[in-house]
């Protein structure tokens, strides 16, 4: 159907596995998915798979709330975040897949002058690091986005807020998808469904390839991209992670008019929003305060977020939930990824990506895809490296990572 034939044509192939392949990737998450569609695309690297225990798409990738932004405050960060935006802005032509890239603007709030003076920090360091950021004072703020709570009296007054326009949303499905069909048309094999179980390596210790539930299947190269399993899969191959695994709720309201033009959210109160192309008031905040693998969430977090969004635009209080799911983040000390080799010879990662990896997958496919195939990192990705949880050069964006992560 998508070439125009009658009979139905799969948007991509559902190969039976090769017994070997130059490359596999764990995990066909965004991330996953987008590496491979590079390897295939920019470094010819031969047979790649991508392996998913679920369906492709299935984790973070399809389940979070669509907010991209390059609005960090490390230079580190704002380069590779901001290059990943501007992927994002192209990235409906270049797969030929409408990504639905929305740059609605992101507004971070400020409900105190103390707030707005150190949002003036922020906006001033992103600035130097070439990031559109503005600060708007209290009227520009209720001019771009006339819904929110203007009542001075309020339990969170708003006295003005930090604004990318850049930012905005994409459709989080359309980019898996995209890149799905991409990578497959390339040749890469997407194996749904395959479950990685284990590691095979030689007596020397050289990696053999994977063991799966569709049994063994052999490569010289395997990257990890698995977000939340990213230590289970990391243990499976004999080594730790500086990683924790936390679940993050996000909750929808029943489709209403368009009434919310921008991204809003407030870091003091734990909440933010937008409303989908379906209509949905899209809600999310923190992490349930506990390590877990649960992809569902504590009632005490849809309490909170849920009662923040209600200050913040009142008229939502008469909206009806529509529904509530979660995701199983990974999260590193300082919110930042990790794009490096693993201890073990052949085994690289892209991991670490907690709350905030949605808006970093364009780039992140092709650092992880550069370090692949090229075996040394990407000139964007050098400074997220293991050794940085051993020396302390950490590059902690736990403020600009989202909220409350
Ligand atoms: C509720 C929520 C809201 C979020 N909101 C935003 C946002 O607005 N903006 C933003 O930038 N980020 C956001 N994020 C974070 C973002 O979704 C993730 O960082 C990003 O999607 C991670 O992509 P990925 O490809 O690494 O992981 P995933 O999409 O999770 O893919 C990993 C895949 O690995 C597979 N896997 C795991 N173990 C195995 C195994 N043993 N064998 C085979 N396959 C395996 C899983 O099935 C999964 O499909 C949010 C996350 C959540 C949960
Ligand atoms: C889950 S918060 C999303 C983000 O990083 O803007």
């Amino acid at each position: 159907w998508l070439n125009g034939n009658t009979d139905w044509d799969p948007v991509w192939r559902s190969p039976e596995p090769a017994n070997n392949y130059d490359v596999i990737i764990i995990g066909a998450g965004g991330h996953g998915l987008a590496t491979a569609y590079h390897l295939a695309k920019y470094y010819k690297l031969g047979r790649i798979a991508v392996l998913d225990k679920g369906w492709l798409g299935g984790g973070n990738t399809g389940r979070n709330t669509t907010i991209v932004r390059s609005d960090y405050f490390y230079k580190e960060s704002a380069d590779f975040y901001d290059h990943s935006l501007h992927l994002y802005a192209g990235l409906s032509k270049e797969l030929n897949f409408n990504i639905m890239y929305s740059a609605r603007g992101i507004l971070n709030l400020a409900h105190s002058r103390h707030e707005v003076d150190f949002q003036r920090r922020i906006v001033n360091a992103m600035r130097l690091n070439g990031i559109d950021a503005e600060l708007l004072g209290r009227d520009e703020v209720f001019k771009f986005c006339p819904i929110l709570n203007a009542d001075p009296n309020a339990r969170f007054p708003i006295y003005g807020a930090m604004r990318q326009k850049r930012g905005g949303t994409v459709r989080h499905d359309a980019v898996a998808w995209g890149y799905a069909r991409a990578a497959d048309a390339l040749g890469v094999d997407i194996l749904q469904n395959t479950e990685v179980t284990g590691f095979r390596r030689d007596p020397n210790g050289s990696l053999l390839g994977v063991e799966t539930c569709r049994g063994f299947i052999g490569a010289r190269k395997v990257g990890i991209a698995t977000a939340g399993h990213s230590s289970v899969v990391a243990q499976m191959a004999g080594f730790r992670l500086p990683v924790t695994s936390y679940g993050l709720q996000a909750f929808v309201s029943e489709p209403v008019k368009p009434v919310l033009n921008t991204v809003i959210g407030s870091a003091v109160i734990g909440s933010y929003c937008s409303q989908s192309d379906k209509g949905g008031i899209v809600c999310g905040g923190g992490i349930d305060p506990f390590p877990s693998f649960a992809q569902r969430g504590s009632a005490a977090i849809m309490e909170k977020v849920l009662a923040g969004i209600i200050q913040l635009v009142p008229t939502f209080s008469s909206l009806r939930l529509l529904r509530q799911w979660s995701g199983i983040v990974d999260y590193t000390a300082d919110s930042s990824p990790i794009i490096d080799r693993s201890p073990v010879q052949g085994i690289y990662l892209n991991v670490g990506w907690g709350g905030g990896g949605f808006k970093a997958i364009p780039a992140g496919g092709e650092a992880f895809a550069h370090l692949i195939a090229k075996d040394e990192p990407h000139p964007l990705a050098k400074a997220f490296v293991l050794q940085r949880f051993r020396d302390g050069a950490l590059i902690d964006e736990a403020a600009a990572a989202g909220i409350e992560h």
